[in-house]
């Protein structure tokens, strides 16, 4: 089946019953479409997660609530309930099993357990709304052939055994069946849930693109497409009609949440084509991501993260020393911390890490390294910051690049920057309070001429 597309409908996408009509829709006007990978119904995670974190049952069922609203609302609007009543009675009862079972804390077991239940929901309702449109939607269960390491809550996909259990589990499926599964969950080799990160989704049906071999991975959100930034900062920012792997890889890294960060690394391995569009204006358009594209620009896009930790660590003594870089790496890299940007001199280096929106949990789970840092440097630790990118071609070589960024931002404090690196992106620092004036101006400098 060498026409195949894989089609991800989003939180947003699937939000509600006249939301799924929509993406039911696409689906019957695209016959290749044949499998569909479905995130869990707008809020519902968020939920999930809230669930998770408070340790009295009473907040916890209140999540359920919501949860319970948000899946009741769609089953009322069917033609047949009946027919998946009694399988979404079964999810909403093991739901709150977990719920009342639950100690004070639960473990990354349990989280993701409890998380995949967003996903596993909206998917049996989709795959009803299907069938009451005549499509052949059939629910499949993820855990099945999105096999995933034991590290909960970002597993990490096993691609081989992906490839083989979908080649048996699914492929026989897709002939006569429009299948309908989750993003976002997996399992590892005995059994135990896990999921890929928020956001996986995009993540899940790049995955099962590539273990089907497909033609087309489509990405259905809430925008015509990907743009030359969050269309939420500016309404200047304008729908990129195509756009090659490496820049939109470097778009979804800096934080750009249209797509999960590794959605491409799947994509770009096979060469399937990946294309974004709004289900609800899927007439408007999209974005195309491939490999080759007609034109390069300069400048492409400008991503931002939030909540980007800034920690320099300084040691005079270390002048004309040998090891002081490898010394600090070798720490961080023993307490498993990820670092983003690096700019050093000879006593010291400036490094920035991602906080993934949980400030208090963050600063505590980085404390250990910070301590032995401290055992031999000065180290300084601030918070509160947003990294911005400048996404684009050849920017380590381009004439005028650093002009043109520090003439429309020389009122700015940038806090660290880093160019040269990388021909696709210049990334600095700000406060997060001056983060979306920046992008603005930034917008407004690089884009409005073009
Ligand atoms: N460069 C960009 N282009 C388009 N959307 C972007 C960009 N950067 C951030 N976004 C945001 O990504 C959102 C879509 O991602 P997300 O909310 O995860 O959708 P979904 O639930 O469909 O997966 C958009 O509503 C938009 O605000
Ligand atoms: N439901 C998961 C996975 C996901 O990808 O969602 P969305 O496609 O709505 O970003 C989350 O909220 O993280």
């Amino acid at each position: 089946m060498s026409k195949l597309i894989v089609a991800k409908f989003g939180g947003t996408s699937v939000a509600d019953f006249d939301a799924m009509s929509r993406c039911a829709d696409i689906i019957l006007a695209e016959p290749a479409i044949r499998l569909v990978v479905v995130s869990a119904s707008s809020g519902v995670t968020n939920l999930l997660v809230d669930i998770t974190k408070h340790t009295d049952v009473t907040e916890r069922y209140a999540c359920y609530q919501g949860i319970e609203r948000i899946t009741l609302a769609v089953l009322n609007r069917l033609q047949q309930p009946d027919t998946v009543a009694a399988d979404i009675d079964q999810l909403l009862s093991a739901l709150k099993e977990l719920i009342e079972q639950g100690g004070a804390v639960y473990s990354g077991a349990h989280k993701d357990e409890i998380q995949s239940f967003g996903e596993r929901l909206s998917s049996v309702l989709f795959a009803q709304v299907l069938r009451e449109r005549g499509a052949a939607g059939l629910c499949f269960d993820a855990r099945r052939v999105m096999r995933t390491d034991s590290r909960f809550g970002k597993g990490e996909p096993q691609i081989t055994q992906i490839s083989e259990l979908c080649a048996i589990q699914l492929q026989p499926l897709l002939a006569d069946n429009v299948v309908v599964t989750q993003g976002f969950i997996g399992a590892d080799d005995i059994g135990q849930t896990t999921t890929l990160g928020r956001g996986g989704s995009d993540y899940s049906a790049a995955l099962l693109g590539e273990a089907l071999n497909a033609a087309v991975v489509q990405i259905w959100t809430d925008v015509v497409g990907i743009f030359t930034t969050d269309p939420r900062l500016t309404d200047q920012a304008r729908c990129i009609k195509e756009i090659s792997f490496d820049e939109a890889a470097e778009m979804a890294t800096f934080g750009a949440k249209v797509l999960h960060p590794a959605t491409l690394i799947p994509a770009m391995r096979r060469n399937i084509g990946v294309f974004v569009g709004s289900s609800r204006e899927p007439q408007a358009g999209g974005t195309w991501i491939a490999k080759e594209v007609k034109e390069r620009p300069p400048y492409r896009a400008i991503a931002l993260r939030k909540a980007q930790t800034l920690i320099t660590v300084k040691s005079p003594a270390m002048l004309h020393a040998a090891g002081f870089l490898t010394r600090v790496f070798d720490i961080l890299s023993r307490h498993q911390i990820s670092v983003d940007l690096v700019t050093t001199s000879e006593i010291s280096v400036a490094l920035t890490l991602d906080e993934g929106g949980m400030s208090s949990a963050f600063s505590a789970s980085i404390e250990p390294a910070l301590a032995e840092l401290r055992s031999f440097c000065e180290v300084s630790v601030e918070q509160g910051l947003s990294l911005i990118a400048v996404i684009g071609n050849h920017l380590h070589s381009s004439k005028g690049v650093t002009g043109d960024l520090f003439n429309t931002l020389e009122r700015i404090n940038m806090r660290l920057i880093c160019h040269g690196a990388s021909k696709h992106n210049l990334c600095f620092l700000v406060q997060d309070a001056d983060a979306p004036a920046v992008v603005k101006q930034l917008h407004q400098s690089l884009f409005s001429a073009a």
